[in-house]
């Protein structure tokens, strides 16, 4: 086993929403990264991916607030720290964090280089504009990105490059911990693939140590991540390799996911294309079983009423289901 550079141990966060109603959006996450390694995590809209990473940078403001558990960043707990300290020591440096369409939040009437002394100078407030130029052309360079895109304004971008700037100025400072939600979903197909390609090649040479690819679509991490873990309401309900995910998934949302999914990447073209029926749970009232069995055609009245921990099973996965994985796996089977 290589040096783990992320433990999240039971991690609650909540919204307090402005009717003082609180919304239990990461309920329990634990997950680790190891030296090098990626993490996908895949789930439907609204199952609190971008409030997992939200919450994993340590970085609260209300609404959402830190409930309980541990975030541990290369043996460093960042989980109880300030925001104040977290922006000065640990955003960029420990734990850089790409949003959502964050390619449209760069201001654009200022220069590209502009945006990298900013991030530079929270750390390192005297590091001369020189220097600081030389840095990034370098990077730049290095990472496929012309130089000459320093000197330019986010609106003389396309939407790929723009994409690709904002990764590498988010990664300007090396950090241990890359989390990048949907980084790709908004960009035509090639660019898609130029920004998987960055991520790939900044894990590569180094520049970080680990990073976490948040997306909607299941396949598209095949190819992408080393892991996958799937989130369901709040929770995690499978961890395995990106091929066991994609090929054989456990989980009977899992399994269901990697069936919905319209345009899958190549080498999932086989699978039937079948729809999840029914919605998810309302975070505000968790189901006190399991979460899915609402929408699980192999529930039984046991699943409705007791909660469902983690299962270990095979080599390193893991499940959240009272389901035996080879009593899953017989029904799967005589399914097809
Ligand atoms: N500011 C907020 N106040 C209250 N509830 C919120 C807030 N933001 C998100 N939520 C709720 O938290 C839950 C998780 O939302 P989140 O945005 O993390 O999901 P997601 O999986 O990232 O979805 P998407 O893929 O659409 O971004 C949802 O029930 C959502 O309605």
């Amino acid at each position: 086993m290589g040096k783990t550079i992320l433990e999240v141990k039971n991690l609650k966060t909540k919204y307090v929403t402005r009717f003082r109603e609180d919304v239990y959006a990461v309920d329990g996450v634990s997950l680790t990264i190891e030296e090098g390694k990626s993490l996908g995590i895949a789930g439907e809209s609204g199952c609190g991916k971008s409030t997992l990473a939200l919450s994993l940078m340590g970085y609260y403001f209300p609404p959402l607030h830190y409930m309980s558990g541990d975030i541990i960043v290369d043996g460093k707990n960042i989980s109880q720290m300030e925001p104040d300290a977290i922006r000065k020591s640990i955003l960029g440096t420990e734990i850089a964090y790409i949003p959502q369409a964050a390619m449209n939040a760069l201001n654009p009437t200022q220069k590209i280089i502009r945006f990298i002394e900013d991030v530079i100078h929270v750390h390192n407030p005297k590091m001369p504009k020189k220097e600081i130029y030389d840095l990034a052309s370098a990077r730049f360079e290095e990472l496929g990105l012309p130089a000459s895109v320093l000197d330019k304004h986010a609106v003389e971008l396309s939407g790929g490059m723009k994409q690709r700037t904002v990764i590498a100025i988010s990664t300007i400072l090396s950090p241990k911990v890359l989390i990048a939600d949907e980084p790709s979903s908004a960009l035509d197909v090639t660019s898609q693939k130029m920004v998987i390609k960055m991520l790939k090649s900044l894990m590569e040479k180094g520049y970080i140590k680990s990073m976490i690819f948040i997306t909607h679509e299941l396949p598209l991490l095949y190819n992408v991540t080393d892991d996958i873990m799937v989130m369901y309401a709040g929770q995690i309900v499978e961890r395995g390799t990106a091929k066991d995910m994609v090929f054989d998934p456990v989980h009977p949302y899992s399994k269901g996911l990697m069936g919905s999914i319209i345009v899958p990447e190549s080498g999932t073209r086989e699978h039937k294309l079948t729809a999840i029926p029914g919605t998810p749970p309302n975070l505000k009232k968790p189901p006190v079983g399991c979460r899915f069995a609402d929408r699980c055609k192999y529930a039984t009245a046991e699943c409705k009423v007791n909660a469902v921990g983690i299962r270990e099973f095979g080599d390193g996965r893991s499940y959240r289901c009272l389901i035996d994985v080879e009593k899953l796996k017989e029904v799967y089977e005589n399914e097809q």
